[in-house]
C-alpha cells in the first residue's frame, strides 16, 4: 500500500509536471494565435514583453517607450501596434495617441478598466480615486473634486512662495548680482519644494523649509513619507517574514511604515473629532473659513456630511496618500527639466524673464501674487513644454472588461482634420497608453524632439495638455501642479539666471548631449540628471 501510495504520487507528480511543462507553450501558442487572428501580423516583435520579469532584466520595462520614442511608431507609420513578444509575455497592444488615450483612460461606465495586478502598490493604504475603477470610481472622484477647487490652487501658489522664500534665506542661496550656487542635481531642490507643497496643501501640515515634523518612533513626517513611499515596492510584495530578520535595511522599512501608518490613523481620528467640535459649534453651518481649505480636511469633511460620498477610514488615508504618489515626484520632475531645458536654451529663458518683468510693473506686485498666474503665459509654456519632453507619468495600463471598438487616428485629410478608423477590441485586451509616445507624435507635435514653448501660446484649455491623460480620468491635480510649477519658476526665474554646470572642459553643446537625452524611469520619469548653476541677476 505504503508502495502503491508512493507511486501514485510520483506518477501524479511526472503527469502534473509534464501537463504543466506542455500547457505554458501550449497557452503561449494559444494566446499569440488569438491576438494575431484579430491584430493580423504583429507590427514589432521584441524578444521579451517590455513589462515583464525578463523583459526589465532584459532593460526594456519602462525604459522601452523613452528609448523607442522616435522610432517604432514612426516605423510603422500606425498609432496602435501590435505588439507580440517572441521569447517571453503576453502579446499587448501599444499606442502613443492622445485620442485614444482620451478613450481607454476609463470612468463610470467605460469598458476600460485597471488590471487590479497594476494597482497593488497604489492601493497598500487603502483603495483611492487612482487605484479604483468603475462606479467605485466615480464615488471616489466625486468625493475629491470639490477639494480642488481655486481656494486650494490660491493655497498652493502663496504656500510654493513661501517655499521658494524660506529656501533662499536657510540654504544660503546667494543674494549678491553675480555670485552663484551650483547643484550637480536640482532634484535636491525641486524635490523638497513639492514634498513641502503636498505635505501642506494635500496633508494640511505645518511644514516648515528645514524644520522636521514628528510623525513618531523618531521618524520625521517628511522623511517617514520620503522612506515608505521610495521602499513602497518591497513593502507591498516583500512577505511579511522577511521584515523579521536581522537586518537594519528591512528592519528601518518595518518601522518607517508603522510609525506612518499610526500616524495616519491618528490623523483621520482627530481630524474627524475637530470636524465634529467645529460642526457642533457653527451648527453644522460651515463655511469655508471654519476648515482648513487642505485636501485631508475637505475629504474628511465631506464624507462625515453626506452619507453617499461616505468614504472609510481606510479610503480617506489611501485618497490623501495617493495625493503625496501622484503628485510629487511628477511636479518635481517637471520643474527639474524645465531649469534644464531653459539653461541649454538661453533665448527661451530670456522670453520668459521678459515676461515675467513686465508682469512684475504691470501688477505692481512685488511678491509676485496668484493674480498674476493666469497672465504668464510663456512661463506656463516653458512648463508644459518641459512636462511633453519629459512626461513623468509615461504609461497608462488598461484592458476592456467587453468587446469594443477604438477609434484610432490613421492620418490628417487635405484640412489637416484626423481621419480614423474603426478598430475593433475583444474582451480581455490589454493596452498601454504610451505617454511618452503620444508626447513624440509628430502629427500632434511637430518636430517633437524640439523643445518649442511656444507651442502652446494661444492654448486655451488644459484639455491641451495630454501628458496629465485625457478623458474623465484626466489628472485631478493638473491645476495644482501647473500652478506650482508656474509659480516655482517665475520666482527663481526673477532672481537668478540658470546655467549649465559643466565639467571640466565640456562645452554647452556637449552638456546638452549629456544630460537632456537621458530620462530615468522609476515610479515616474525624470531627466536623469539636472546639473545646474544658479547666478543671482
Ligand atoms: C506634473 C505633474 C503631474 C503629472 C505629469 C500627472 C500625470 C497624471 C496622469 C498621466 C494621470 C493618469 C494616470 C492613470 O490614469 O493611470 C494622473 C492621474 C492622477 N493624478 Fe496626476 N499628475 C501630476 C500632478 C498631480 C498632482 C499635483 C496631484 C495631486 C495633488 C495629482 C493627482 C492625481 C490623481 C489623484 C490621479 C487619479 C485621477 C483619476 O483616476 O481619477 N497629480 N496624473
Amino acid at each position: 500500500m505504503e508502495t502503491l501510495y508512493n507511486m501514485d504520487r510520483a506518477t501524479y507528480a511526472s503527469v502534473a509536471t509534464a501537463v504543466s511543462v506542455l500547457a505554458v507553450p501550449f497557452w503561449w501558442w494559444y494566446q499569440h494565435q488569438k491576438f494575431k487572428r484579430t491584430f493580423g501580423e504583429a507590427t514589432y516583435r521584441p524578444a521579451f514583453a517590455p513589462l515583464s520579469l525578463p523583459g526589465m532584466l532584459y532593460g526594456l520595462g519602462l525604459q522601452f517607450c523613452w528609448d523607442q520614442r522616435l522610432t517604432v511608431y514612426r516605423k510603422t507609420s500606425r498609432e496602435l501596434i501590435s505588439m507580440e513578444p517572441t521569447v517571453w509575455g503576453q502579446p499587448i497592444l501599444y499606442t502613443n495617441s492622445s485620442e485614444v488615450i482620451r478613450q481607454i483612460s476609463g470612468g463610470g461606465t467605460s469598458p476600460w478598466q485597471k488590471p487590479p495586478w497594476s494597482q497593488e502598490a497604489n492601493e497598500y493604504w487603502g483603495r483611492n480615486v487612482l487605484s479604483v475603477s468603475g462606479n467605485e470610481w466615480r464615488k471616489h472622484r466625486k468625493v475629491l473634486q470639490p477639494s480642488f477647487n481655486p481656494t486650494l490652487y490660491e493655497m498652493v501658489w502663496k504656500e510654493t512662495s513661501r517655499f521658494f522664500n524660506e529656501m533662499l534665506v536657510q540654504d544660503n542661496w546667494p543674494m549678491v548680482p553675480g555670485e552663484s550656487k551650483s547643484f550637480p542635481r536640482a532634484q535636491v531642490f525641486t524635490q523638497r519644494v513639492a514634498l513641502c507643497v503636498v505635505l501642506s496643501c494635500a496633508f494640511g501640515l505645518p511644514i516648515k523649509w528645514q524644520e522636521k515634523t514628528y510623525a513618531g518612533d523618531g521618524f520625521t513626517l517628511d522623511d517617514g513619507v520620503q522612506f515608505q513611499s521610495d521602499n513602497l515596492l518591497l513593502v507591498v510584495y516583500a512577505p511579511s517574514w522577511l521584515f523579521r530578520l536581522p537586518f537594519k535595511r528591512l528592519q528601518y522599512v518595518a518601522s518607517a511604515t508603522n510609525a506612518m501608518r499610526n500616524w495616519f490613523n491618528n490623523a483621520v481620528t482627530a481630524k474627524k473629532a475637530e470636524i465634529a467640535k467645529t460642526l457642533a459649534e457653527t451648527d453644522g453651518d460651515l463655511d469655508s473659513e471654519s476648515l482648513k481649505r487642505d485636501i485631508f480636511s475637505r475629504l474628511t469633511l465631506a464624507s462625515q456630511l453626506d452619507s453617499k460620498s461616505h468614504l472609510k477610514d481606510s479610503e480617506i488615508i489611501g485618497n490623501t496618500w495617493v495625493m503625496y504618489f501622484a503628485g510629487h515626484d511628477t511636479t518635481a520632475n517637471v520643474l527639474a527639466a524645465a531649469f534644464c531645458l531653459l539653461a541649454a536654451h538661453k533665448e527661451e529663458q530670456e522670453i520668459v524673464l521678459e515676461e515675467i518683468n513686465r508682469l512684475v510693473k504691470e501688477f505692481a506686485d512685488v511678491k509676485l501674487d496668484f493674480e498674476v498666474y493666469d497672465s504668464l503665459v510663456k512661463t506656463r509654456s516653458a512648463f508644459v513644454e518641459a512636462l511633453r519632453l519629459y512626461p513623468a507619468g509615461s504609461i497608462l495600463i488598461r484592458e476592456t472588461k467587453e468587446d469594443t471598438v477604438l477609434r484610432v487616428p490613421c492620418g490628417t485629410g487635405a484640412n489637416g482634420e484626423v481621419i480614423e478608423e474603426a478598430v475593433p477590441i475583444p474582451k480581455g485586451t490589454p493596452i498601454v497608453g504610451d505617454m511618452i509616445g503620444v508626447q513624440y507624435n509628430a502629427r500632434a507635435f511637430p518636430q517633437p524632439e524640439v523643445f518649442r514653448p511656444s507651442r502652446w501660446y494661444g492654448v486655451t484649455t488644459e484639455d491641451a495638455y495630454t501628458a496629465f491623460s485625457g478623458g474623465p480620468r484626466a489628472c485631478i491635480g493638473r491645476r495644482f501642479a501647473l500652478v506650482e510649477g508656474v509659480c516655482f519658476l517665475a520666482n527663481v526665474l526673477r532672481h537668478y539666471q540658470v546655467e549649465p554646470l559643466l565639467e571640466d572642459g565640456e562645452t554647452v553643446e556637449a552638456w546638452k548631449t549629456r544630460v537632456l537625452g537621458k530620462a530615468e524611469i522609476k515610479m515616474t520619469l525624470s531627466i536623469a540628471d539636472s546639473p545646474l548653476v544658479f547666478r543671482r541677476r
